[in-house]
Formats: structure tokens, sequence, C-alpha cells
């Protein structure tokens, strides 16, 4: 991506998105500007179209046939991505991912984190060494995993694992990170660690998290996004957001009286 793209002061800007899954449309018309370095909560009743919009942003949904953006323009970072110039893989390294359950790769701890810098091309040791320390550092496990990085991944526990799969994403250098419910499956404990690191993060990178947990969206994050039937209800600071919603629905929602 070229440096003036760099140069704009949004992360992500949707303009007029509409997206479907064959002749089902599941986005609405959505407009949103997500700033760089904030952490943007999407939250709305199962259905809603939250994880659909998410994965639009690094065009994840090219793989589901089918599945296309209909309206509307995307831009990361000042660069439209459905520009036939934009390569997937290069937009899926600067918008990395990170799934309600975690899936580590069936290696050991250094080889998930090193695996997407060596793709990229890295050979040296010295520098894998390196980047797999700073990443395990940047995601809070770098104490915890230090004296065992040649053990098998499967022997971290959930929320390691997750810590994991967050430090593996920040391997490969992104600027934004889209979390897909990143905490659902975690106890409370392990929940609060991956809180803490998002607030870390957001030093480094944009973040963008869906989340079922109304407590999770006032803790982690600066700006609230409500979705209710693939339309953007109403998109504003969190403390708005959860202190005095300009929307009915989305006083509802909050309150617990539907989704
Ligand atoms: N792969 C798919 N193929 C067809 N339809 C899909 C697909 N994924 C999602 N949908 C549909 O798109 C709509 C939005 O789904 P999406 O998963 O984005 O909602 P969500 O708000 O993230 O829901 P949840 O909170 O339950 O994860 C739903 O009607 C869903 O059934």
């Amino acid at each position: 991506m070229s440096e003036q793209n760099n140069l704009s002061t949004n992360a992500i800007e949707c303009v007029d998105v509409d997206f479907s899954y064959g002749k089902s449309r599941a986005i609405k018309s959505v407009n949103m500007e997500i700033a760089r370095n904030e952490v943007t909560a999407f939250i709305g009743p199962s259905g809603c179209g939250k994880s659909t919009l998410l994965r639009c942003f690094n065009r994840m949904n090219d793989f589901i046939p089918g599945a296309k953006v209909t309206k509307g323009t995307i831009h990361i970072e000042g660069m439209e991505i459905h520009d036939p110039e934009v390569d997937g893989v290069e937009l899926r390294r600067r918008v990395g991912m990170v799934f309600q359950k975690s899936n580590p790769f069936p290696r050991t701890i250094y080889e998930n984190v090193a695996y997407g810098p060596r793709i990229l091309g890295e050979k040296d040791k010295n520098k894998l060494d390196e980047i797999v320390e700073k990443a395990l550092r940047g995601s809070a496990l770098w104490d915890e995993v230090k004296d065992r990085l040649n053990d098998s991944a499967f022997g971290l526990s959930g929320g390691q694992q997750q810590r994991l799969c967050i430090a593996r994403t920040c391997a490969v250098d992104p600027s934004i990170i889209l979390m897909d419910e990143p905490c659902s499956a975690l106890d409370p404990i392990a929940t609060a660690r991956v809180e803490e690191l998002i607030h870390e993060l957001k030093q480094n990178y944009t973040i963008v998290i869906v989340t079922h947990n109304m407590q999770q969206a006032t803790r982690v994050s600066d700006k609230t996004g409500f979705f209710y039937m693939g339309e953007l209800i109403e998109y504003d600071s969190t403390v708005k957001m959860f202190s005095n919603p300009g929307k009915k629905q989305t006083e509802e929602y909050i309150t617990g009286r539907f989704g």
C-alpha cells in the first residue's frame, strides 16, 4: 500500500456498504469511520451482520462462494480494498484476525509465531527469534512460555492459546486486528487477561472486536456500533452509547429487552 494511502487519519472507512450471501442481503448501506489506534466494539443480536462486516474488512468473505460486497466502498488506511491492484494476502497481513475459538497450528509455540514471518520470506534464525520474542512479549505471554518454546502449542491453556493466536497475528506486523468474540470460550480470569492485552495492543494497533458481552464492550472499547438486521443503527463513543443512547432500539438492546 502506498505512502500516500497511509496518510489517511482513519484506519477503516465504509461508504454505503451492502453485502450479500447469494440473494440474501446481510449488510445494508453501512457507513462508518474507524479511527486509528482505537478499539471499536460491534454489538447486536445474533445474525445482525457483525461478523460479516468484520470479515469484509480483510476480504475473508472472498472464500465463501456467492458472497460479496454488492454496493459501496471500503477503504483500509486510504486504500479501496476491492481495487484490482490490492492483493488479498497482503491485505490480510495488514488486517489480521483472531477468532472465537483459538486455533493454534499443531506445532510448537515457537513455530506458531514464526510461521507467518517465514511464509513472508524471513529465513534468518536470529531475526525470527527476535520477532517471536517481541510478538510473545507484546501478547503478554513471553514470561509464561519462554522456557517451553519448543513444546506443543496444544499444551497451553485455552486463554494462553488465544494469546498465542494474538501473538501469531502480531508477528506479521499488521496495523489492524479484527477479533470475533475472542473471549467467548474463555473463563473470567483468561477473559480479563485478554481484555488487559487489548488495552495494551491499542497503542500499536487499531482493533475491531465483535462481542455479545455488553460489559466487555464497555470495558475495552472507545467506540461502539450497534447493528440490527444488517443495519448500523447507532455508532458513537462507548460512554455515550451505554449512558445515553440516541436510538430506542439501542437502549432496548443494551438494557436486555431484546436480543
Ligand atoms: N457463510 C454464510 N452463508 C450464508 N449466509 C450466511 C453466512 N454467514 C452468515 N450468514 C447470514 O448472514 C447474516 C449475518 O450473519 P453474521 O454471522 O454476520 O451475524 P452476527 O451478527 O455476527 O451473528 P452472531 O452474533 O450469531 O455471530 C445471518 O442471517 C446469517 O445467517
